[in-house]
């Protein structure tokens, strides 16, 4: 049969290249032809459509980075455009690997109402017991019970059990860290409590910014005065086991170029000296802004504090401005002294002592 002969290597040429299309154009390739005028320009226009919310939601995605649980808005600003958001899981204070979301949306227009006012619960409580804790004493603002080497501070409150000392902290390769204890689950007080001051989730206008060398990094969006709460460090808590398999494939990844790890590691020496213990949060896939502060060899504007809670075993980073910030300045804290990879990832934080290499230690 001439004709079929013919006919064969056009289909054959016909399968070869729909075997390159995806698999949804592959389906469509095989139903539409089947419909009528009337079903193909519906289908149209539902495609159509679905671009448009799909533009939507990025755009929905630049204007918060915080997915609506931040007392404000935390932008991401990219003056090229290219990258219009970072893409990760959003979490405002510390979890379980086991609690993080597969998923989490992010970009309904339902998320606001129409003045911009967020709904999800969480913020909304926190900017609440914030704005009624504001009107009383500014000063709240501020660390009042960062401690000193004899570990007292000044309690805001009457709970027992805030005046336990410190011991030395060490954060990659940092030796002098701050040390707090605030309120916790063993008060009785609540959120509203003058001592729980990091607990109320970010509380000054914050931005992301895409530089051509660094990628991401956190910007002040309004001044900041020395001393005020910035954010935590938010993430998965790992084991140790599995933040050094994770490091590694972050590792493997970050020499390919084009990936940003968000791993840290606080250690903590016991009196005797003897023992660490460590503490590793991950907010590489599962994070808060706090991921995208980027390092400064000169120690930046931030300064670490571990904040511990009354009957709460695990303390908490927090990061807290060392002097008074402009707005619009990048902020930066120093990731440690210590290089262990003679081949580090280059530093380009533009300071007068910038060592070269960004810091690296063995997890
Ligand atoms: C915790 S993330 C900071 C946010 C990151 N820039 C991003 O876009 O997600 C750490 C990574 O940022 C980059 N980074 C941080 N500080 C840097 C610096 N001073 N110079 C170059 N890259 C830096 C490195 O890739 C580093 O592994």
């Amino acid at each position: 049969m001439p004709q079929c002969q013919q006919q064969e290597p056009a289909a054959a040429a016909a399968n070869k290249s729909n075997k390159k299309d995806p698999p949804l154009i592959q389906c469509a390739d095989l139903i539409l032809p089947w419909l009528t005028p009337l079903e193909l320009a519906n289908i149209s226009s539902t495609c159509k459509t679905l671009s448009q919310i799909s533009k939507s939601i990025t755009l929905q995605r630049t204007l918060d980075a915080s997915r609506f649980l931040e007392n404000h808005l935390i932008p991401f600003l990219n003056p090229n455009n290219q990258h219009p958001y970072a893409y990760f899981l959003y979490t405002p204070s510390q979890l379980l690997p086991s609690q993080s979301p597969l998923r989490q949306p992010w970009g309904s227009q339902l998320d606001r109402d129409s003045l911009g006012r967020h709904h999800s619960g969480s913020a909304c409580k926190l900017n609440e017991s914030w704005e009624v804790l504001r009107g009383c004493d500014s000063e709240l603002a501020t660390p009042r019970r960062v401690m000193g080497e004899s570990g007292k501070g000044v309690c805001g409150c009457d709970c027992e059990g805030c005046e336990e000392g410190g011991t030395g902290w060490e954060f990659w390769g940092l030796e002098e860290m701050g040390i707090m204890t605030e309120c916790g689950p063993g008060c009785g007080c609540g959120l509203e409590c003058s001592n729980r001051l990091t607990q109320r989730g970010v509380l000054v206008k914050l931005k992301i910014v895409r530089d051509g060398k660094k990628a991401w990094g956190l910007f002040a969006g309004q001044m900041i005065c020395q001393g005020q709460f910035i954010c935590e460090y938010a993430g998965e808590l790992l084991t140790t086991e599995e933040a050094r398999r994770r490091q590694q494939i972050y590792d493997e990844l970050a020499s390919s170029g084009q990936f940003s790890s968000a791993l840290l590691v606080v250690r903590e020496h016991l009196p005797s000296g003897k023992a660490c213990l460590r503490i590793n949060i991950d907010a590489t896939r599962t994070g808060n802004v706090a991921r995208f502060i980027n390092h400064s060899c000169d120690g930046g504007n931030l300064t670490t504090v571990l904040v511990r809670h009354t009957g709460s075993l695990l303390p908490r980073l927090c990061f807290f401005a060392s002097r008074n910030i402009k707005e619009g300045e990048e902020l930066t804290f120093s990731y440690g002294e210590i290089r262990v990879r003679s081949k580090g990832l280059q530093c380009f934080c533009g300071s007068s002592c910038c060592f070269g290499t960004l810091p690296s230690e063995h997890t």
